[in-house]
């Protein structure tokens, strides 16, 4: 597909959807790209990123939709628009059936030549006719819900294995509904009833979250608005603000986040210490260190030093070998995030957790060699596989009788997540994205 609709906002997102099938790159970037390259107006972005969405969340789905129309090998662009016509038709109410097809049938005449055409048509007209398969012929219960909620069969079976069915069920029919807009208050720069209040003149509509500084906005992007241009909020995932609460802040604190970019925990922190302290910003990847600065400058702290290292040998690259507060936000598999990525369920394989958690164990033992006695450790991850949480916690806390689980405060206690020890696991369809963390205690005299 070397052609592009300049301004086509279903052509602009069929190139997307190609690409993240030849795994050039993640949707979100591609998305990025492609308004761009296609030019598409303000007004045509949503519906853009609707398709290109909606059409990945259900691709599973949509293919037992179509098997009974498609006969014989078709072109990956051909099944892929095929796709997100069927997603418009089964799941958009607000476009018309004959405005699906027609358009659908001008891009396959763009990138195509007549017999393309005369397929699609053929095929979302028999489509709209005869009505999809329906789910209820699939006897196999975990088959139906892979298949339902359009997840790899490996993801579904190792999930019933951790959280039985019915969590499973609610985890991955979650996973398909877009999160709502949640920003954090920089209240350092202003309060929360003056940042509701900025934001309402702005013609956002505010909801209070479950966390004091924590907003949901809906009406406009909050990436675009003054507040945030002035650095009077960031954008945040509730569950994201949870590691700065746990690791007990006070002003003053020394403290290491080791997986840093790029800043969200990092500024958060700064935040709950009113930017007092030292606070030392490790990741791996130098291009990154940008991402923290800038983030630090918008909203306004100063006491932000950044340095590119592998966390795993930390302790060689650090001058400094002691810190009050350290935070693993270690690299995960991210299936707490899968709303967010859907293109992750089909390119994800089940070897990644064992990969990740030695990964994980190893910047953990560097965190527990610079953390002074009697300073607290977080550890947290955005995904729900426990071979990357509790089971590396639980290995963690056995190599160290020294650490002790640290009970997390109150605030943090109250919001809705599964009790899985050691740590506190957060299911995505319990509040915010899926989520863990885990709070460890070093003792002043080892024990
Ligand atoms: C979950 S993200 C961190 C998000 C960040 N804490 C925030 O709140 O904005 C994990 C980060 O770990 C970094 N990373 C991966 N392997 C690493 C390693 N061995 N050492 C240090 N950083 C690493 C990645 O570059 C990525 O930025």
């Amino acid at each position: 597909m070397k052609k592009k609709s300049i301004g086509n906002p279903r052509d602009a997102a069929l190139h997307v959807l190609l690409e993240v099938d030849k795994n050039q790159a993640y949707s979100n970037l591609l998305l990025t790209k492609h308004l761009k390259q296609h030019k598409i107006a303000p007004v045509d972005r949503g519906l853009m990123t609707e398709l290109t969405y909606g059409t990945l969340q259900h691709k599973m789905t949509l293919d037992y939709y179509l098997k009974p129309f498609l006969k014989g090998k078709i072109e990956p662009w051909v099944l892929w628009l095929l796709r997100m016509a069927v997603y418009q038709i089964t799941y958009l109410d607000r476009i018309p059936d004959h405005a699906v097809v027609n358009e659908s049938v001008q891009l396959a005449k763009l990138h195509g030549h007549k017999g393309v055409s005369g397929l699609i048509n053929g095929v979302l007209r028999a489509y709209l006719r005869q009505g999809p398969p329906s789910l209820d012929e699939i006897a196999d219960p975990v088959e139906r819900l892979t298949i339902e909620s359009s997840h790899p069969r490996w993801m579904i079976e190792n999930w019933i294995t951790a959280f039985g069915f019915d969590k499973t069920k609610k985890i991955a029919l979650q996973n398909n509904v877009a999160p709502p807009q949640t920003v954090r208050v920089n209240t350092h720069k202003i309060s929360v009833d003056e940042a509701i209040h900025a934001l309402e003149q702005e013609g956002f509509q505010v909801r209070k979250g479950l966390l004091p500084e924590s907003l949901h906005l809906s009406g406009k992007v909050a990436a675009a608005s003054e507040l945030f241009a002035t650095g009077g909020l960031t954008i945040q995932d509730e569950s994201s603000m949870m590691p700065a609460h746990a690791l007990h802040l006070r002003e003053g604190l020394n403290v290491l986040d080791m997986c840093a970019a790029p800043g969200g925990k990092t500024t958060h922190i700064a935040q709950l210490m009113e930017d007092t302290g030292a606070i030392t910003a490790l990741d791996i990847h130098e291009h990154k260190m940008k991402l923290i600065h800038d983030n630090a400058y918008r909203l306004g702290f100063q006491r932000i030093t950044t340095i590119a290292s592998d966390a795993r040998n930390a302790t060689a690259s650090l001058e400094q070998k002691q810190f009050d507060r350290i935070l693993v936000d270690a690299p995960c598999s991210g299936y707490g995030v899968i709303r967010r990525k859907p293109d992750m369920k089909y390119t994800k394989q089940p070897a990644d957790a064992d990969r990740l958690a030695t990964i994980q164990l190893a910047i953990l033992e560097e965190a527990y060699n610079l953390l002074i006695p009697g300073g607290i450790l977080v550890y947290s991850t955005c995904t729900i596989e426990p071979k990357e949480n509790q089971e590396v916690v639980s290995r963690f806390l056995k190599l160290h009788p020294d650490l002790h689980e640290q009970s997390l405060p109150d605030i943090l206690q109250k919001l809705p997540h599964t009790a899985m020890g050691p740590g506190m696991q957060v299911l995505p369809y319990e509040d915010g994205d899926g989520f863990y963390l885990a709070a460890l205690l070093k003792a002043d005299t080892k024990g």
